[in-house]
């Protein structure tokens, strides 16, 4: 484990924003803060990140590295007169590093933005600023990251980018990252852990494929011959080309599943859960 935060509360006058917030973050993994705005996914990585005061409830880091946790809190702030090596040579020699022009060069290449653009950062598109973001925030190589609202801004395929290479530095570099969002398209299929936060309390957290699961209230089923199926002939059901959406309230899945695979003619290939947002956020009874 390289971060664990235990029961942490912080208040801003009567305004109880924490409420005893408890998360663990491990080497290598992509771990995801999910929650509605407001919720206190910000002020929880400015507590993380040493910037805010908690009230009370525990911290704690282990890594031996001299910066063991680099982040990006909303917007990375950055000097748009400058270009992007200028902004990264500022920030490294703010963090006790002097880079060569070579590894400063270096560091650009690896969050994919060119050396040779040397214009004004202030030109540069939402999603280059994001990955200049992300370059300040390895400088020293921290053994982890978090990133608040990376996706903010992009475009799907500039969404799918920083993915790819979120996972780089977790798989390749073994860094854990933890990553805010209130959109389960960013955050669904890339985190290996979920903790969905509302109004300062965590109210799931686990497998990210298990807390999407329970937040399912429908299916799309991807097979042949399901049209003709019996068992999906009774279900509140929508059929489209090679797919059928099924809404499903009380019975299991699984066993409408089981049932369908016993059904001669019908192959099936998938099923992905239809994660509804408002489920997600819904507090679990007790
Ligand atoms: N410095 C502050 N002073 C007073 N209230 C604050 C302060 N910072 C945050 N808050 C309040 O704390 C609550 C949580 O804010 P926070 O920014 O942590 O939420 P968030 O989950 O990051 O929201 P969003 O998704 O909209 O960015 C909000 O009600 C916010 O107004």
């Amino acid at each position: 484990m390289i971060l664990s935060a235990g029961d942490v509360c912080k208040s801003y006058d009567s305004l109880k924003v924490l409420k005893g917030v408890s998360l663990e973050l491990h080497k290598g993994e992509i771990c995801g803060l999910i929650g509605p705005n407001g919720a206190g996914k910000s002020t929880l990585f400015r507590i993380l990140l040493g910037l805010v005061s908690r009230d009370s409830g525990s911290l704690q880091i282990h890594s031996e590295s001299s910066k063991p946790l680099g982040g990006i809190i909303e917007k990375p702030a950055l000097y748009g007169y400058l270009s992007a090596l200028e902004n990264l040579r500022v920030f490294a020699r703010i963090q006790g590093l002097e880079l060569t022009k070579a590894e400063l060069e270096n560091e650009l290449l690896q969050v994919g933005l060119s050396p040779d653009r040397t214009d004004p950062v202030r030109n540069y598109s939402m999603g280059m600023k994001q990955r200049l973001g992300l370059a300040i925030a390895l400088l020293n190589d921290p053994e982890c990251v978090v990133l608040d609202e990376p996706f903010s801004g992009l475009d799907p395929i500039g969404i799918r980018t920083l993915q790819d290479e979120i996972r780089t530095l977790a798989g390749s570099r073994g860094i854990g990252i933890l990553i805010s969002s209130h959109n389960l398209v960013e955050l669904g299929d890339l985190c290996d852990r979920l903790y969905v936060i509302n109004q300062g309390e965590i109210i799931r957290h686990g497998p990210a494929r298990e807390i999407l699961q329970q937040a399912a209230k429908s299916y799309l089923i991807y097979g042949t011959g399901l049209k003709a199926s019996k068992t999906l002939a009774s279900a509140d059901v929508e059929f489209r080309t090679g797919s059928a959406l099924l809404h499903l309230e009380g019975p299991n899945i699984h066993q409408v599943l089981q049932h369908l695979t016993s059904e001669p003619g019908i192959t099936l290939t998938a099923c992905v859960p239809q994660t509804n947002l408002a489920a997600l956020f819904e507090k679990t009874p007790g």
